[in-house]
């Protein structure tokens, strides 16, 4: 393993760990794979599915060849996150009218978001070289995740996350999970520039996406749903845009398995961003290849907040790579698409539901053919955000009652039968 610069390529060894190099452009880590045998790693791997309280039954360290092959076992910091759900939905794919939609719920994972497949490596690469104290800058998703693994590591978390436009129950899951929590006016993107000048100095580990090791553990996810089914993957991968982590992680995860020959077919990546937070959609779109910060994002979708989306060479890459495509959606078409796939039984967080707006959009843009296949990655859990539930529910829109039920019937039968 070694780390390269997306910009200028130059190549530092593992040991010379950081996270930017001199130029300014971010590190890739680069394996070394042509030892690795394809049918040898795909026993391995479903030898590990089955597995019990070893951190190989974890659904990222299960993959550890691929993401981290060098980590003294002794520093693994998992709660055997990945190995979450898979699922088919006919309401979902009647609401997008695609012939077959998968839904990865990564709200499954044990903080309820994504961020648990690149967090455990993250910290645990933290704890291998002796730090204790780990920080992020979070919309809410990243902190929860960093406070987890933190804890269980016996270290302690100092995050920045905004004052405003954040989902309170994320922020109050950090605290209970006891970081020190740092709120300050501004977005995401103003905290970096903080941790950037004085993360050194304080010693602290960097636990955001800058950091590349949180990229690999991200890369399971792609590996988890080829595994599922089979190394066979749908035409299109669909997944939601902010700091452009998980676009990135995908990309990488999409080469290792295509290279590797662990799947025969690269499928076209849909990379969804929220209108008011889409400066990756608008450079796409424009044919440009510089991205002009947002200075003042906003989108209901809280976890999308960020106007300057630190990877984003990298998540052109991806594009390039898979011929992916990107789209932008409304907050009033994320929160339609999100009701439908809570009313589906899986449920998520309003960010993770633009997978499934964007992908009603592209169908009927006839970008995505219906007669293709797709799978959502749904990031993050329903209860992340139970604002954006009570505004839904019981919001203007629903006339004063439960939008599906009553508020109030004193159980009179009419009122009852009146729902049935
Ligand atoms: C629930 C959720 N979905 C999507 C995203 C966007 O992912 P990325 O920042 O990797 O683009 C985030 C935050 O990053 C998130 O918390
Ligand atoms: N939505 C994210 C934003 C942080 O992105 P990161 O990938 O750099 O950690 C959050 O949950 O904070």
């Amino acid at each position: 393993m070694k780390l390269v610069c997306v910009d200028c390529s130059r190549e530092v060894a593992l040991d010379a760990f950081d996270y930017q190099c001199g130029c300014g452009g971010l590190f890739d880590i680069v394996h070394d794979m042509k030892d690795l045998d394809a049918d040898r790693l795909k026993r391995v791997f479903d030898e590990r599915l089955s597995e019990r309280m070893t951190p190989y039954a974890s659904g990222v360290w299960r993959y550890k060849e691929l993401i981290f092959p060098e980590l003294p076992e002794e520093f693994i910091t998992t709660k055997y996150e990945g190995n979450t759900g898979l699922y088919s939905s006919e309401l979902l794919q009647a609401y997008t009218g695609i012939r077959k939609i998968w839904l990865k719920a990564q709200s499954e994972n044990p903080s309820g978001s994504f961020k648990d497949n690149g967090m455990t490596v993250a910290v645990s690469h933290g704890r291998s070289l002796g730090y204790k104290r780990f920080t992020c800058t979070s919309t809410g998703n990243t902190s929860s995740s960093l406070a987890m693994y933190a804890a269980l590591a016996q270290g302690s978390s100092y995050v920045f996350v905004p004052n405003k436009n954040i989902s309170l129950n994320k922020v109050l899951q950090t605290l209970a999970y006891g970081a020190k929590v740092i709120s300050f006016s501004g977005t995401y993107d103003d905290g970096i520039r903080f941790y950037e000048q004085y993360s050194k100095e304080l010693e602290l580990y960097i636990c955001n996406s800058i950091n590349p090791f949180r990229i690999e553990g991200q890369k399971s996810i792609i590996y988890e749903i080829s595994q599922y089914l089979k190394w066979s993957l749908p035409d299109w991968v669909v997944i939601p845009g902010g700091a452009l982590s998980n676009v990135t992680a995908l990309g990488k995860g999409l080469h290792d398995l295509k290279t590797l020959g662990l799947i025969d077919k690269v499928p076209r990546v849909a990379l969804i961003q929220a209108e008011g937070a889409s400066p990756f959609h608008k450079m796409a779109a424009a044919g440009k290849q510089e991205l002009t910060p947002e200075p003042s994002p906003y989108t209901r979708a809280s976890a999308l907040n960020i106007g300057n989306p630190p990877s984003w060479k990298k998540a052109l890459r991806t594009l390039e790579q898979t011929n992916g495509v990107t789209c932008s959606v409304t907050d009033a078409e994320i929160l339609d698409a999100k009701a439908k796939v809570d009313q589906s039984g899986i449920g998520c967080e309003p960010a993770s539901a633009a997978t499934v707006a964007g992908l009603c959009k592209l169908v009927a843009q006839q970008i995505i053919d219906k007669d293709e296949t797709a799978v959502c990655i749904l990031t993050g859990n329903m209860l992340k955000d139970t604002d954006a539930l009570h505004e839904y529910h019981l919001g203007e829109a629903s006339a004063g009652n439960y939008r599906n039920g009553i508020l109030s019937a004193d159980l009179a039968l009419e009122d009852i039968q009146r729902l049935l």
